[in-house]
């Protein structure tokens, strides 16, 4: 995918990862909404990137994205505003072992609310022009987090319902034009990771093992992978039309693509006449 002129629609993206995929959209040629329920740090992401990259290619929109309408208007000012979609990216999130039902509702209700309500926009078949849904996992979405197991299952979830999404409309990609893949970042330098520096925040998010965590953030988070990086390597993946159904685990080392096991049911039922 050519990503000049396209349309990305970013959720999270008044901040860490979310901001610096927008950025990086806006500097190939892209226009981009800004989708975040933080309307003071959406407002200045546009303002800041509107200086850069031009008032009529960047907007914000203030969105829940527990809430179904907050994200059905949301999909509509974008469309309003920039006349297409062609990119969502669903990457709000958030870390709170505590109240893990608003954890699973932001991580993955959304991801697959954002996905379901997106797609309408972007189907070649019902007005659209294709393209891609790009939904945020994590590399805890590949393998146990003791610290954060709730956390775990959601990023899990993400993987499974993005894979399970391709798979099951691939047959008919030609019909529909859309792909759906996902990243899976290790810890990366961003807002979110930065405010588990402090103990009393880990407790109060209920996150496991907070002290050794809270340790550990604080003497490695300068090294850490920076969110620019996941930018670049998200680019790609968003670009490249050869990928659906791609989970790809993000590290310091480089990219790698994480295949699903073999089953010889589910090929055959992949394969099944409909
Ligand atoms: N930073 C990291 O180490 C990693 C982060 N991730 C994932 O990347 C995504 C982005 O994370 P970061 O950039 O690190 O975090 P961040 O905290 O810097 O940015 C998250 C953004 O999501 C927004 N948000 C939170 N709840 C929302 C809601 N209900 N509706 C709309 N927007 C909401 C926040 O306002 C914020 O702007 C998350 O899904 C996170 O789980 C994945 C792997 C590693
Ligand atoms: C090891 C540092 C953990 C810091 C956790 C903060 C944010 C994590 C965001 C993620 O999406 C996960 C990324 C990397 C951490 C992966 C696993 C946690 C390792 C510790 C554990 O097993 O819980």
């Amino acid at each position: 995918m050519n990503l000049k002129d396209k349309v990305g629609f970013i959720t999270g993206g008044a901040s860490g990862i979310g901001y610096a995929t927008a950025e990086l959209l806006l500097q190939h040629g892209a226009k981009v909404a800004i989708i975040d329920v933080n309307s003071e740090a959406g407002r200045k992401a546009v303002s800041n990137l509107a200086v850069k990259y031009g008032e009529a290619n960047v907007t914000f929109v203030k969105c829940d994205v527990t809430e179904d309408g907050d994200i059905e208007e949301a999909f509509k000012q974008t469309i309003a505003k920039f006349g297409r979609l062609d990119i969502i990216m669903n990457n709000a999130g958030i870390l709170n072992e505590s109240n893990y039902k608003l954890l699973i509702s932001v991580n993955l209700t959304a991801v697959i609310t954002g996905t379901m309500l997106g797609l309408k926009y972007l189907r070649k078949d019902q007005g659209g022009n294709g393209g891609v849904i790009l939904n945020m996992s994590s590399i805890s979405g590949l393998k146990p987090s003791l610290c954060l197991p709730a956390y775990a299952a959601t990023k899990h979830g993400v993987v499974g319902y993005t894979r399970s999404m391709a798979n099951s409309m691939a047959a008919d990609i030609d019909v529909h034009g859309v792909r759906f893949n996902c990243v899976c970042p290790e810890c990366t330098d961003t807002p979110m990771v930065r405010s588990l520096e402090s103990v009393d925040s880990l407790n109060r998010r209920g996150i496991h093992h907070a002290q050794a965590l809270s340790n550990y953030v604080s003497e490695n988070v300068d090294d850490m992978i920076k969110a620019s990086y996941i930018a670049e390597n998200t680019i790609k993946l968003l670009a490249d039309e050869t990928k659906n159904g791609a989970a790809m685990l993000i590290t310091s080392k480089g990219v790698a693509f994480i295949d699903p096991p073999e089953h010889p049911y589910f090929t055959d039922r992949a394969n099944l006449k409909r």
